[in-house]
């Protein structure tokens, strides 16, 4: 088994974290969606086919591909990971104090794969008085009998924003929006007692635990190569988060350069992998709507511990050429399908620029965005097309599908 190292974005892809939908997405309601990120409701058995035909593509293509479900129920066998979690599941902040308990009760006497299901897939109050008597809760007695008394985590879909891996390291986000919090303890656990990560050898970049507003998620971040990173500041990413994940990675050595490109806060750009995404060694596909976006270029000052940051600030219309001096090349080939604006703006809604690269060149993209798919092909880009109807409602790609825990440099 390889440690984890994440060399680069578009190297050879070899293990990866996805996760298959599950009885979470059933949790989805006109009522809920909002809330919980989805624009729509999904046709959940179609999903998962769509689900099974990126798996099989990944696995086709020689990639390990480790399911976020199985490493959970094989984390929650060890009793202080089925404790961390079920601590974080049943918080009296959120609960009550006369439910909490009650909860935890509940939890604690299921078996690893009920743990498992109820973790990611919530619990209703009518689902829990079939396992217990009712508690005298004001929180429980306000809410009706199918309201969920424990959210599902139905962005698990997204293996890529709650926890990254950075050359050798990894960073367990503290996520932005309140319905994503809990998928990071999800990942905190898997990494420190699933016996695939536990023991092995390999930094720490961010610890959801305690980063609390420096918040960082994985489709910001794009792992260069030889030591560069691009970040985008977003509506998920704070300026603070990407100090935070600089200073680590530069007092390790792992980098010593950043660009941080700064996103307008919009749904629409919620993650830099939503308007940007590496296909080849210095090949881009962009969003044609992206405009001239403010950059930064960060480096070290200093060394080891004591490591302060150094900034340069860019001139508008510079981004291109700080990530090319970022990436030791002379220019970037930006890749921008020619397309109406309309077009242009739903097939960057529909995930047309959010392409997972399985080798340099080789990419793994929806077929619901034909036009940039094709401009892709034009442009000698290898395209994988996989189903995305019902996945692409909440919003995300292959890029979003996938946590790459082991991926070759360039
Ligand atoms: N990297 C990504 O862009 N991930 C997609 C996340 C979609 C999810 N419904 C969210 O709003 O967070």
């Amino acid at each position: 088994m390889p440690n984890p190292f994440v060399g680069s974005e578009v190297g050879r892809l070899r293990e990866v974290i996805v996760h298959r939908p599950g009885v979470e997405l059933l949790r989805l309601t006109p009522q809920t969606k909002d809330d919980l990120l989805f624009d729509d409701l999904i046709w959940v058995h179609r999903a998962q086919e769509e689900h099974d035909r990126f798996s099989g593509a990944l696995v086709e293509h020689g990639v390990t591909v480790l399911h976020l479900d199985q490493l959970l129920r094989e984390t929650l066998s060890h009793a202080e990971a089925r404790s961390f979690l079920i601590d974080r599941a049943t918080d009296e902040r959120i609960h009550g104090p006369a439910l909490a308990p009650v909860l935890r009760e509940v939890a604690d006497r299921m078996d690893d794969a009920a743990l498992a299901e109820l973790i990611i897939g919530g619990l209703t109050k009518r689902e829990l008085l079939e396992l217990t008597d009712e508690p005298p809760s004001v929180v429980l007695h306000t809410l009706g009998m199918d309201h969920l008394v424990l959210a599902p985590l139905p962005n698990h879909l997204f293996t890529r924003d709650a926890s990254c891996w950075v050359y050798d390291g990894v960073a367990v986000n503290s996520m932005r929006m309140p319905a994503r919090i809990r998928e990071a303890y999800t990942y905190e656990a898997i990494y420190r007692w699933h016996p695939r990560f536990a023991g092995r050898a390999f930094q720490r970049w961010s610890d959801a635990l305690d980063d609390a507003a420096a918040t960082v998620e994985g489709g910001d971040v794009l792992v260069l190569g030889d030591g560069a990173v691009l970040v985008g500041m977003s509506e998920r990413t704070t300026p603070q988060g990407v100090e935070r994940l600089a200073q680590r990675l530069f007092a390790a050595g792992s980098a010593d350069r950043m660009v941080a490109l700064h996103l307008p806060g919009a749904r629409e750009f919620m993650h830099l992998d939503t308007v940007m995404t590496m296909v080849d060694e210095r090949s881009f596909i962009e969003y044609a709507g992206l405009g001239d976006l403010p950059s930064y270029t960060i480096t070290p000052r200093g060394s080891g511990e004591q490591v302060e940051l150094d900034i340069a600030d860019h001139r508008p219309g510079r981004a291109h050429h700080a990530i090319a001096d970022a990436l030791g090349v002379d220019g970037l080939r930006i890749l921008t399908a020619q397309q109406d604006v309309h077009s242009a703006a739903r097939e960057q809604w529909d995930d047309g620029c959010n392409a997972l690269a399985i080798a340099p060149g080789a990419v793994i993209t929806y077929d619901r965005t034909p036009t940039s798919n094709a401009y892709l092909r034009e442009s000698g880009i290898e395209v994988i097309e996989m189903p995305g109807a019902e996945l692409g409602r909440g919003r995300g790609g292959p890029r979003c599908m996938s946590c790459p825990v082991v991926r070759d440099a360039t």
